[in-house]
């Protein structure tokens, strides 16, 4: 049985990058934010907007536990679940975390240009954001640091770069 979780912060590319690991590996995919829109039928906004950010988390929580049933698997998560509850200790117990590590100035340029679906990042914009990023980035990295695995994902990962973290990934399953 292999269940691989995707982290790293908004912007690190666990979306984009999950899905084509995924289907090299021949896991299923789940992202961790589609699944909770899906279940409720709200989108992370509306979710933020409406219930608040403690309650977003204890939903991620519990959609986190709930995904973790599933065997051969790659769930790619929020940049926010690992550092909340005992998320990251609960994903090590179940399955091997792979953190997507990406500096801030290129979270910044990518975040920039998809802030609007990022709650968090709601009203911030230029040297704002970069601060924010920074500030919340070195929080959030101990709980990153605690992966299995660490790739460097700062420049647009190719085919064959996917191909690579695959492979390795293949031998630590
Ligand atoms: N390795 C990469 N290099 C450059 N841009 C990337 C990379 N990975 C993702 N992106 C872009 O960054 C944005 C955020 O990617 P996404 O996969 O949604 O990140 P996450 O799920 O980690 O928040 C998207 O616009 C995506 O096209
Ligand atoms: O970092 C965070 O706190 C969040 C990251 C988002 O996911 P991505 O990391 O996929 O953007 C999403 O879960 C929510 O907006 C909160
Ligand atoms: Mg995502």
């Amino acid at each position: 049985m292999r269940r691989i979780f995707l982290i790293g912060y908004m912007g690190a590319g666990k979306t984009t990058i999950g899905k084509d690991l995924s289907k090299r590996l021949g896991l299923s995919f789940i992202d961790l934010d589609c699944y909770i829109e899906g279940r409720y039928l709200k989108t992370v906004g509306q979710l933020f907007a409406e219930k608040g950010e403690d309650t977003f988390r204890k939903i991620e929580r519990n959609m986190l536990q709930e995904v973790s049933m599933f065997e051969d698997v790659l769930i790619s998560t929020g940049g926010g679940t690992p550092c909340f509850f005992e998320n990251m200790e609960f994903m090590n117990r179940n399955g091997k975390t792979v953190y997507l590590r990406v500096s801030v100035d290129e979270l910044v340029k990518r975040l920039e240009l998809c802030k609007h679906t990022r709650p968090i990042l709601k009203g911030h914009s230029g040297k704002e954001l970069k601060d924010f990023v920074a500030e919340s980035l070195s929080k959030r990295s101990p709980f990153y640091e605690q992966a299995s695995v660490v790739f460097d994902a700062e420049v647009m990962l190719t085919d064959s770069d996917v191909q690579t973290i695959s492979a390795a990934l293949e031998k630590i399953l």
